[in-house]
């Protein structure tokens, strides 16, 4: 083959090219060749462009920090060789989703150090049951699983109160729900050394929310959440109504929506009130409060009923703690920037915080030395807030 000029200059200056890099240390090799378009790399284009921004929580991740944090406290609050707490529960109905229920607290009751006694009673029999729990010192906590009289709430009411206030776990007695919506955070004021305690559907929201940064830490206790709006679908007395108190309480502006309508739960302009006030929103609907809402809690019992994704403001936090989806969860994924699912097993987490608080909350054995005021302060402070 004959050489032409140019292509011989070329190869002059090729050759001396090759030369010199033997001095030059070699560029390091590419990722993946530019012809290669095999799927992943694709893939990872594509997830590049147009990234999956929505995480995913999930309730066990919320659950396994507070299970730490109970079993810490326990620990902190019993000497090495106390025995293991006993939470009694009582289920007086054939109720499949309680008997689930119940069947999970176990799992989780055991897996932590307490035990867990669930006693199947007739309803005939579930008050004298209850008193002989109340008056038996192996006994730390108890529960009854409700609806018990289907459509007769005043029996259920009388059933809630039948349980001793030092062993009512679930926090359903008169007293705490007072103390709940009357934002007052303490069994026995001026010395605030126990604490009342919550419900635990709405408490696992609060840990929830809490876990997910939405109270904001650097602003005072109990006004954590101002300047935050949340919409609550669901305002039944065992967890839409003390839920949207418990978060107004905190700071938010609450939407508490129900099949009835709208309300808003708020502390008024710049939470100035002490605790909650309660306003009708007349002619308001779900469809309203949506756009305007930083956080949106699903908790309406059925299949069909799903939040209209297309109202959520963009990177909106969403929240079910219904058994059924209330979220379209493809699409919501599209929207929102936290997804919580589910949230049952932070709800048996907060029920065994519950148990510890009401063991910390009991008086000292009769004939034990007064307790240093000392000491009661950081045993009441041996739980985290809240
Ligand atoms: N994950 C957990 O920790 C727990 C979950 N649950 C679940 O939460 C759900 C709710 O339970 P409850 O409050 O006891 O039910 P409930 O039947 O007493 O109350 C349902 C509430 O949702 C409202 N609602 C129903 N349809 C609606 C709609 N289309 N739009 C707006 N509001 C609507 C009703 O007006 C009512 O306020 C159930 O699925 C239950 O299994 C209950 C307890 C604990
Ligand atoms: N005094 C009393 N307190 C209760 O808390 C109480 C009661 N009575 N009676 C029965 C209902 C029923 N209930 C559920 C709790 C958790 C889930 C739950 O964990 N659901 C799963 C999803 C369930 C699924 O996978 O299908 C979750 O949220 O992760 C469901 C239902 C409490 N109840």
């Amino acid at each position: 083959m004959r050489l032409t000029r140019t292509s011989a200059n070329l190869l002059v200056r090729l050759s001396s090219k090759q030369l010199s890099t033997k001095t030059i240390p070699k560029p390091p090799p590419p990722l993946f060749k530019p012809h290669q378009t095999t799927k992943s790399h694709i893939d990872i284009m594509e997830a590049q462009q147009v990234p999956k921004t929505c995480k995913v929580i999930l309730s066990d991740t919320i659950a396994k920090k507070l299970l730490s944090e109970v079993r810490e406290t326990l620990a902190k609050i019993q000497g090495p060789d106390a025995s293991k707490p006993t939470l009694a529960a009582f289920l007086a109905t054939d109720d499949p989703s309680a008997l689930q229920y119940a069947e999970w607290s176990k799992k989780t009751c055991e897996e932590n150090g307490f035990n867990f006694d669930l006693r199947k009673v007739n309803k005939e029999d579930l008050e004298e049951s209850i008193i002989a729990a109340n008056n038996d010192d192996n006994v730390d906590g108890i529960l009854v699983y409700y609806p018990i009289w289907v459509g007769n709430h005043s029996q259920d009411k009388y059933i809630k109160e039948t349980v001793a206030l030092s062993k009512d776990v679930e926090g359903l007695c008169h007293t705490h729900l007072f103390n709940m919506y009357h934002n007052v955070r303490f069994l026995d004021p001026p010395a605030n050394l126990k604490k009342s305690i919550l419900p635990c559907t709405p408490l696992a929201i609060v840990k929830t929310l809490e876990y997910l940064q939405i109270y904001n830490p650097i602003l005072a206790y109990g006004n954590r959440l101002f300047g935050k709006t949340i919409t609550v679908i669901n305002r039944s007395e065992v967890n839409g109504r003390p839920l949207a108190a418990l978060l107004a309480n905190d700071g938010a502006t609450v939407y508490s929506v129900d099949v009835t309508g709208v309300q808003v739960f708020t502390r008024g302009e710049g939470i100035r009130q002490l605790r909650h006030q309660v306003h009708d929103k007349e002619g308001w609907e779900l469809k309203d409060v949506l756009p305007l809402s930083d956080v949106v809690i699903g908790g309406v019992p059925t299949e069909k009923f799903k939040v209209p994704t297309e109202l959520l403001r963009d990177g909106a936090v969403c929240i079910n703690f219904s058994s059924f989806k209330n979220f379209d969860g493809p699409a919501v994924k599209e929207k929102a920037s936290i997804y919580v699912p589910s949230i049952g097993k932070v709800t048996i987490a907060v029920l065994l915080r519950n148990l510890v608080r009401l063991i910390a909350n009991r008086p000292r054995p009769e004939g034990s030395a007064p307790e240093d005021p000392k000491d009661a302060k950081a045993r009441s402070e041996a739980f985290i807030e809240g």
